[in-house]
């Protein structure tokens, strides 16, 4: 989507971007305006610099009056990338003092930041985390950008006489001008029309401009906790054109499932990992379902972070300062899960304590109950559960004493409850009670090119647990763990880690301490079919007790399989794993 029709400025009206389309509204003296406002270096700031010619490169020092005895790699960062051969090398500005290894400098660099440089064709495409810039070298033979921790800041230096650039950002392509001799005072009341200006200031309105009727509309949106106003100039008939293109079709779903039915929404931000459209779409929905008291499901294969949003959503929501109550129905015998859920009279039963005792619907009152594979409560349950959610009252085990309940439900599982349904294993009506706000979380597999991030974001937390010294990821270790396929998604990646990390005596992880699951050993020689099934059958009972650290209920669950079977399994293959005896189950 063309964005050329967008200026956008920051909270004291500075302009950030100014669309190639809006020009026309700059004032006469000012139409060949920058970009952005000059590129100093500041703390925080990571420095791409592209070339492809021939340069001294004293000449990033003057131009971003980088002081060279004062960098620190922790707190400044500098690449550049020279494109003088074919292949787009990182160097390292030769003034710049860093006492340790380049190669470390430069796994530091990919640590704190997701950064890719790739040439394809004539273009370079320059990905800093989430952002996509993309430059034709035809035109640039210099490149510079600056991206900090509030996005990508830029500043271009081109040999050529057009000074006009054209850069993508979030899938957003915007067109604008650089020239650095006007880098001075970028503000948006003095450079724009003053009918215009006051246009904005309003919030926007549709105004006559030199006749024409102009449509202006502005809106504030947050990136990484910065808050921009994205001002949008469209003519009369451009209008519809471009509300189909910024895909207000996907805004109204939003609207119809929060809003209009849950009233105004306070917006809390999400850390969910991924660059598509679907992950941004998923953070909405997050957002939107957190504000509301609305029943979300959360489905997902298993160690995708079902337990790790549902205690996200609880903490942005208004109930975030009353307690959130998880209960895993699959790890409660089903006999005891009823008085667990709705606690019990003195007397209900032979062994009831005495006095009773309070149940989870209790214990989660104005706050959260997080109902954790909730395909496992047994049918004689879902019936009771229901009508605690339709009627929002309960009785205790042997009681005959109203309950009220106040609690937002948050369920999840990684069965496919719709299956359930039509198995008759799962209550129809119970499962549209619980399907109001369905929220699916993609496996990790759907998510390696943002598999940096996550591991830049669980590494330090591990280390940390482990009380050990922060070790960081390096460029080959990260190829190798985005070659393997994490069928146990983020829990799986966090035991390799804990692993790397403890193994790991070095300041960075080398490949070889990641250790994976063999999972196409078997591939190459040939077997009969009973030997490959039993050989796979074995594999993948080791990959699961391995992932759940020998706990063989969850590893049985995690295969979908029964507890006598897993046993009667490990006993076959005779696995050895610690802590494995032969009373487990009983
Ligand atoms: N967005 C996230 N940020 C940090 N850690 C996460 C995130 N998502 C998942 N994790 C971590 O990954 C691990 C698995 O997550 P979690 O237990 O929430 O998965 P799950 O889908 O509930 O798994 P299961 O279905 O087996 O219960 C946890 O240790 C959790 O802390």
């Amino acid at each position: 989507m063309k964005t050329d029709n967008y200026i956008i400025t920051d909270q004291n009206e500075n302009i950030v971007f100014l669309g190639d389309k809006t020009l026309k509204y700059i004032k006469k003296d000012l139409v060949t305006p920058v970009a952005f406002p000059s590129g100093s270096f500041e703390k925080g700031n990571v420095l791409i610099y592209v070339s492809n010619s021939e340069r001294d490169y004293s000449y990033i020092s003057k131009e971003f009056k980088i002081p060279a005895n004062e960098m620190r790699y922790d707190k400044r960062l500098l690449v550049i990338a020279s494109i003088d051969s074919e292949e787009i090398m990182p160097i390292i500005k030769q003034n710049f003092k860093y006492e340790g290894k380049i190669e470390e400098l430069i796994d530091t660099i990919y640590e704190r930041k997701s950064i890719s440089i790739i040439r394809k064709d004539r273009y370079i495409i320059v990905k800093v985390d989430t952002q996509i810039m993309s430059f034709d070298t035809d035109i640039y033979k210099e490149i510079v950008i600056l991206a900090d921790d509030n996005g990508i800041k830029y500043f271009i230096h081109d040999d050529k006489e057009e000074n006009s650039f054209e850069i993508t950002l979030n899938k957003k392509v915007f067109n604008g001008y650089c020239d650095k001799e006007k880098i001075q005072d970028m503000n948006l009341k003095k450079l724009i029309h003053h009918s215009i200006y006051e246009s904005i200031i309003r919030g926007g309105a549709l105004t006559d401009f030199k006749d024409t009727k102009v449509f202006i509309s502005s809106e504030t949106i947050k990136v990484k906790d910065v808050l921009y106003n994205v001002i949008s100039f469209d003519e009369e008939d451009s209008l519809i054109k471009r509300i189909i293109d910024d895909n207000l079709k996907y805004n109204k779903i939003l609207c119809k499932v929060s809003e209009d039915m849950y009233g105004s929404i306070q917006y809390n931000s999400f850390r969910l990992w991924g660059n598509e459209g679907k992950f941004r779409e998923l953070e909405k929905l997050l957002q939107k379902g957190s504000a509301t008291n609305a029943t979300i499901l959360l489905t997902g294969e298993s160690g995708t972070g079902k337990t790790y949003l549902a205690k996200e959503i609880h903490n942005c929501s208004k109930r975030k300062d009353k307690p959130f109550v998880h209960i895993n129905c699959a790890a409660i015998a089903y006999h005891l899960l009823e008085s667990e859920l709705f606690g019990y009279e003195e007397g209900a039963f032979t062994g009831a304590k005495k006095g009773g005792k309070e149940g989870l619907l209790d214990m989660a009152f104005g706050g959260t109950l997080f109902l954790d594979e909730i395909g496992e409560i047994p049918l004689t349950l879902q019936g009771k559960l229901l009508e605690v959610m339709q009627s929002k009252t309960f009785y205790r085990v042997g009681g005959t004493k109203k309950h009220k309940v106040d609690v937002r439900f948050i369920a999840a599982t990684n069965k496919n409850l719709a299956e359930m349904v039509k198995e008759k294993r799962f209550r129809e009506d119970l499962y549209y009670r619980i399907n109001v706000f369905p929220i699916e979380i993609p496996p990790l597999r759907e998510r390696l090119d943002c598999i940096h991030s996550i591991i830049s974001d669980i590494l330090p937390e591990i280390c940390e647990r482990l009380e050990i010294e922060p070790v960081l990821i390096g460029y080959q270790t990260l190829e190798k763990i985005k070659e393997y396929p994490w069928p146990g998604n983020i829990r799986e990646l966090e035991n390799v880690l804990e692993k790397a990390a403890i193994l790991c005596d070095k300041k960075i992880i080398p490949p070889d301490d990641i250790i994976l699951p063999e999972h196409d050993k078997f591939a190459l020689k040939p077997m009969t079919l009973k030997e490959l099934k039993e050989n796979c059958e074995k594999q993948a009972i080791r990959n699961a007790l391995d992932l759940f650290h020998g706990d063989k209920f969850k590893a049985a669950q995690y295969l979908d399989i029964g507890r006598t079977a897993i046993f009667d399994k490990i006993k076959k293959y005779a696995i050895i794993y610690e802590g494995i005896e032969e009373n487990d189950f009983r």
